[in-house]
């Protein structure tokens, strides 16, 4: 389990503390391969979907253990201040990047909590790399940490996060989403059988 603080002299709230009886996070064996691009998990999804005209198009690569890294190029429609970067859009570009993490896991899980420090601007046109990965799990519990930075892979920290990720069923989509973006995803053999294979062969 990771012991640095990823927040530097930011402590994260109490519920993003793993409890004593987390243990460390297992790589599934059929995990894609270190290096290897992961795809988007949704054609739609406003992250990493290439259906999504001013999506962030976030591309994420699996790593080693359970980690990950991404790269998002801020665009002109994802400004909040005059040439800069939305706190909101920086904070998705981490949210999506840890949510790629569970995919390592091969579990399936959804945002619970998430904080997120903003170190510095990030002005339009630059990218951001990510990297993330899981410090520990207890139960449908999985905790992880990102770390966004600019001017390339080594370069200063511009943003960093602290996620809870909860572990739900495949029903949790069905049952909550709208019916007609649900009726789709149901009618995409592909999508279907990827989410369900890892309900079935944990
Ligand atoms: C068909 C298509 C499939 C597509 C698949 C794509 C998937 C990927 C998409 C990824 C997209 C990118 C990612 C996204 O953007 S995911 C989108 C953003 N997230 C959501 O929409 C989640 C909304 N929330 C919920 O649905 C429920 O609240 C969940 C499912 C999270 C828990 O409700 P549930 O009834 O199931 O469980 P529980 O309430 O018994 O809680 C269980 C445990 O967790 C603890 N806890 C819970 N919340 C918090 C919290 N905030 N802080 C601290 N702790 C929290 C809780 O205390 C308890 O602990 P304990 O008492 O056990 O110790």
């Amino acid at each position: 389990m990771s012991t640095a603080n990823p927040r530097g002299t930011n402590p994260a709230s109490s519920a993003l503390t793993p409890p004593p009886s987390a243990i460390p996070p297992v790589r599934h064996p059929d995990a894609p391969a270190p290096g290897e691009l992961l795809g988007a998990h949704y054609e739609d999804c406003f992250g990493c979907g290439g259906g999504q005209p001013h999506g962030l198009h976030l591309q994420a690569r699996a790593g080693e253990g359970v980690s990950i890294t991404a790269e998002f190029t801020v665009k002109p429609a994802h400004q909040g201040a005059p040439g800069l970067a939305h706190g909101g859009v920086l904070t998705s570009a981490l949210d999506e990047t840890l949510g790629s993490l569970n995919w390592l896991l091969r579990t399936i899980a959804v945002t619970g909590r998430l904080e997120t420090d903003f170190v510095r601007p990030v002005p339009v046109d630059t990218t951001l790399f990510l990297q993330a990965e899981v410090a520990a799990v207890a139960g449908r519990k999985i905790y992880s940490t990102a770390v966004g930075r600019i001017g390339g892979p080594d370069g200063p920290v511009a943003v960093r996060a602290q996620a809870l990720f909860i572990e739900v069923k495949v029903d949790h989509f069905i049952d909550n989403g709208r019916p007609e973006e649900i009726r789709a995803a149901m009618a995409d053999p592909d999508q279907i059988r990827r989410v369900r294979a890892f309900e079935v062969n944990p």
